[in-house]
């Protein structure tokens, strides 16, 4: 069967003005605020009200598995009908997993996340490549033949990862940048020339790019690489500032926003994320919702 790409998947929902990533985060306090128990039914809770009222808004929704990974079983089964939801309501789902490992092991990790028929599977995953980009081979297969997305953190928005993300690697790439090269060529060989890539890249939207090393210049050719952006609202960015902070590598930009939807309990829900979805779009488009 051939599938459409997860690329192509992601240039509808910007074509149709949708850049916004809502954050489904079930932290603890935010559940009490929601009335409901810190325990795996109010995660799901959460999950399932943050899809419904993302659903033709958002263009994905982004579960941090850690949350729901703390219930153990029924955290896990939880999160099975949160994607079912999502499924169903046609939105891209992005795994917030972070996995990585040596390339045998990583490859269970994809079969848990993106394998078509997986209880858990997702759109796109997030994965560390600390342990060399070469151990995402078997994900990358998945790419090609499921239609499925990667994004690899390259610099994430916390202010303790300069020292690993800023350091300077033997072929004098900072390791950030090498991340997002080593993506952006992935696309690039396996993409052709336009459109959007299926592999993308984690950036800050808190931090100054060329503080780590990556060059924000307009690519010349190639798919536009998948930007996962985390850092909008609670952590203090502002969409606004997104053609600063991304330049040329902003394209195709998921802004995710996570507390700032998420305070408020359930009641206005909707209206906050279609207004931060219209914030959104107005920001990147000039458009208005
Ligand atoms: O660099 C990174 C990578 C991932 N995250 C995750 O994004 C959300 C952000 O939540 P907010 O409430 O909008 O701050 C959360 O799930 C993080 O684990 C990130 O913040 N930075």
């Amino acid at each position: 069967m051939t599938h459409r790409s997860f690329g192509d998947r992601l240039a509808a929902e910007f074509a149709a003005g949708r850049h916004l990533c809502a954050g489904i985060d079930p932290h603890g306090p935010l559940l009490a605020d929601w009335g409901v128990g810190d325990d795996a039914a109010g995660a799901e809770r959460m999950g399932r009200d943050v899809v419904a009222a993302a659903a033709g808004v958002a263009a994905c929704v982004k579960p941090q598995i850690a949350f729901f990974e703390r219930f153990g079983s029924a955290g896990f089964a939880a999160l099975e009908r949160v994607f079912e939801d999502a499924r169903a309501a046609g939105l891209l789902v992005v795994a917030d997993v972070k996995r990585g490992d040596i390339g045998s092991s990583f490859a269970a990790y994809g079969d848990a996340w993106l394998a078509p028929g997986s209880p858990l599977e997702a759109d796109a995953m997030t994965v560390v490549a600390y342990q060399g980009f070469g151990t995402l081979t078997s994900a990358l297969e998945r790419v090609e033949r499921d239609g499925k997305g990667l994004f690899v953190l390259a610099a994430t928005s916390n202010a303790e990862a300069a020292e690993v993300q800023q350091a300077r690697r033997a072929d004098g790439r900072s390791v950030a940048a090498a991340m997002v090269e080593d993506a952006t060529a992935w696309n690039a060989a396996h993409g052709g020339e336009g459109g959007v890539g299926s592999v993308g890249v984690v950036l800050g939207a808190t931090l100054d790019l060329a503080a780590f090393g990556i060059d924000t210049a307009e690519r010349p050719t190639g798919p536009s690489l998948p930007v996962l952006a985390p850092g909008f609202g609670h952590q203090g960015a502002r969409i606004e500032a997104a053609g600063a902070i991304f330049g040329g590598i902003g394209h195709a930009l998921l802004a995710n926003e996570s507390r700032s939807i998420l305070n408020g309990g359930p009641n206005g829900l909707s209206e906050r994320i279609r207004e931060r979805a219209a914030a959104v779009r107005f920001a990147l488009s000039g458009e208005p919702a």
